[in-house]
C-alpha cells in the first residue's frame, strides 16, 4: 500500500449521496480524492464503476479505494475479481479495522441503500486508521493471493 494520502472511490446510482459524504470526509480528512463518479441517479452498471476504479488504482500511487452501490455487494464482488485486489465489505467498524489489520484490504465497499448500526464516516475512518499487521495474516493473505493464480 502506498502512503501517499490518495484515495480513488466511485460508485454507482444506489450511492450517489453516500459516495459524496464519503469524498468530502476523505477531503476533509487530508486525502486527495479522485471521485470517478457517478454524480447523478443516472443508471449504470456497478461492475463497469468497479472496473474503473481498480484499474485507476492499480496505476498506483493510491492509498486504497472506496466503492459504493445500493448494497456494497455487488460492486465488491466485481472489485475482488480484479488480480491484487482486496475488496472488504465491513458491516461496521469492527470489521473495517479487521478489513485492515487482518485482511490486509485495499479497497473498502459501502452500501447506499443499508442501514449502518453506525456512521459510515466513522466505518471509513476505521479502516483508514488501521495498518496490517503482518505476521500469522500475511500467511493467509498470501493464501488469498495464491488463489488468483
Ligand atoms: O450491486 C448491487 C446489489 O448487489 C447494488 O445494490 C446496485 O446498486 C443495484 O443492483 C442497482 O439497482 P438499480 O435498481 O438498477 O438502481
Amino acid at each position: 500500500m502506498s502512503s501517499g494520502k490518495k484515495v480513488v472511490i466511485a460508485n454507482d446510482q444506489g450511492a450517489v449521496a453516500l459516495s459524496k459524504d464519503l469524498a468530502e470526509h476523505l477531503t476533509r480528512r487530508g486525502y486527495e480524492v479522485n471521485h470517478l463518479g457517478i454524480f447523478t441517479e443516472d443508471s449504470v452498471d456497478y461492475p463497469d464503476m468497479a472496473e474503473k476504479a481498480t484499474t485507476e488504482y492499480l496505476k498506483g500511487g493510491y492509498d486504497f479505494g472506496v466503492l459504493c452501490c445500493g448494497t456494497g455487494i455487488g460492486i465488491s464482488i466485481s472489485a475482488n475479481k480484479v488480480h491484487g485486489i482486496r475488496c472488504a465489505l465491513p458491516q461496521n467498524i469492527f470489521a473495517a479495522t479487521m478489513a485492515r489489520e487482518h485482511n490486509d484490504a485495499n479497497f473498502i465497499a459501502f452500501g447506499g441503500r443499508v442501514v449502518y448500526p453506525e456512521k459510515p464516516t466513522d466505518i471509513l475512518d476505521a479502516f483508514m486508521d488501521s495498518t496490517f499487521q503482518g505476521g500469522r495474516h500475511q500467511r493467509r493473505v498470501d493464501k488469498i493471493m495464491a488463489l488468483e493464480r
